[in-house]
């Protein structure tokens, strides 16, 4: 059995083919820069070269044949018939209060994905429209809906409620929902396998930091609050996402500029965040080098996305009471040792202590690495994420009919 999963970014895919029988990763890879111009394919097969090929892609139907076209194709390819592909899974970043699982796609759950692509107009739409033009390359196999928001559904409701009118609630559906589920899920197992511990058993703080960043307190192997709310945009400072903010602020910089509610939005999804603060980079690696050189904006946005991360991890550890483990993963995190050392340094009282050197070495091609000392109350690890593992784990589930609560371990990389 051949699972593609797909994740459509508002302008880019990533896709995995894994063959599930012979539990082998045939290709992986990603189409960059849809819809914006120069686009490129990165496409990798393990013991082969990889390819990096320059294909316009407009929009995400495209981007999708093009990924199906490469992974079918005699030369670069690693299947010869589109029919070898068994099933889909796709990433869906919002999936309302109406999803706590992955689901078999069908008319009537594409209907409920478009109530609630409001809620996160940079991920569902591409979600949605990668669904649409998969299903058209591969009609005749399930396609199966992997949401970021269901690991989040198991938060009490004083940590998913605001401060607001109920009715904002029970009307409109004004709640916390939190992202990168199957992340967090992902690392948090790892990390309670690395700890040599049953998962219910953990307590474990996720920080996922990437170009979208989010964290999450998990007690007793499930989620008990995240960063992000309503939106992707609560929390911590991202590439280009104000995160936490004193809500009074929109309201008087639209009155102050005359704009309306949605250049505001723009402005806080798509000019805020490392961008706003440093008027010129996202990718925390130009950063890092800015304030090597001495560019104080870089310096600046380094110390503000730093010191949120350690509020984070404080108040976390409060609503955790005992920590086991703090894990960081994707990008940023994974790779970015610096940014780390700047979040947990002076936590030592609090029972974290790191080794410095091995900290500031750690990179995700090292894999999973613990980098708290030996005497460390709470560990700490790097774990690369991988989060169409679980798309695809889930998807094969659905399928077999084996699918449970993430609790009762339905997966394969908790051995
Ligand atoms: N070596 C590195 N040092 C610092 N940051 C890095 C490094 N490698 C990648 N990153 C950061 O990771 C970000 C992308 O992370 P990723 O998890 O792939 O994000 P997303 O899935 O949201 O696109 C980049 O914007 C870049 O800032
Ligand atoms: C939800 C979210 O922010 O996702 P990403 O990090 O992929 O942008
Ligand atoms: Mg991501």
């Amino acid at each position: 059995m051949k699972i593609l999963a797909l994740n459509c970014g508002s302008s880019s895919v990533k896709y995995q083919l894994f063959d599930w029988d012979n539990n082998k990763l045939l290709a992986k890879g990603v189409v960059e820069r849809v819809g914006i111009g120069d686009s490129f394919i990165v496409h990798e097969v393990p013991g082969r070269d990889t390819l990096r090929e320059e294909y316009e892609c407009h929009d995400h139907n495209t981007a999708i044949n093009l990924v199906v076209h490469t992974l079918t194709s005699e030369e670069k390819g690693v299947v010869s018939d589109i029919k070898e592909i068994s099933a889909v899974g796709h990433r869906v970043v919002h999936g309302g209060e109406k999803f706590k699982r992955s689901t078999l796609i069908d008319d009537e759950v594409i209907k409920a994905i478009e109530e609630v692509q409001h809620l996160a107009p940079l991920h569902n739409p591409p979600n949605l429209a990668g669904i649409r033009a998969a299903q058209k390359v591969l009609p005749d196999v399930p396609h199966v809906a992997i949401f970021d928001t269901a690991f989040h559904q198991t938060m009490p409701r004083h940590a998913y409620l605001y401060a607001v009118p109920y009715e904002w609630y029970e009307k409109y559906g004004v709640r916390r929902y939190g992202f990168h589920g199957t992340s967090h899920l992902y690392v948090s197992k790892r990390a309670a396998v690395l700890l040599g511990k049953d998962p219910r058993e953990c307590n474990i703080i996720t920080m996922h930091i990437g170009n979208g960043v989010s964290h999450t307190a998990i007690k007793n192997g499930v989620s008990v609050d995240t960063s992000m709310g309503l939106t992707p945009l609560e929390g911590a400072v991202m590439g280009t996402r104000c995160g936490d903010l004193d809500p009074a602020i929109p309201l008087f910089m639209q009155q102050i500029l005359e704009i309306g509610p949605k250049e505001m939005d723009t402005t806080l999804n798509k000019k805020s965040g490392i961008l706003g603060l440093t008027g010129k980079y996202t990718d925390r690696r130009d950063v890092l080098e800015g304030a090597e050189q001495g560019d104080e904006r870089c310096k600046i946005a380094l110390e503000v996305e730093a010191y949120r991360l350690k509020k984070y991890i404080g108040a976390y550890m409060a609503v955790l009471g005992r920590v086991d483990a703090i894990v960081f993963t994707a990008g940023v995190g994974e790779n970015a040792g610096i940014i780390r050392q700047m979040a947990l340094e002076g936590l030592e009282e609090l029972g974290i202590k790191i080794d410095k050197e091995k900290n500031l070495k750690t990179r995700s091609k090292d894999g999973e690495t613990e980098i708290s000392t030996p005497d460390s109350k709470v560990k700490v690890f790097v774990i690369p994420t991988n989060e169409e593992r679980v798309f695809i784990e889930d998807v094969v589930a659905i399928l077999n009919g084996t699918y449970k609560e993430h609790t009762e371990y339905p997966y394969t990389f908790l051995k």
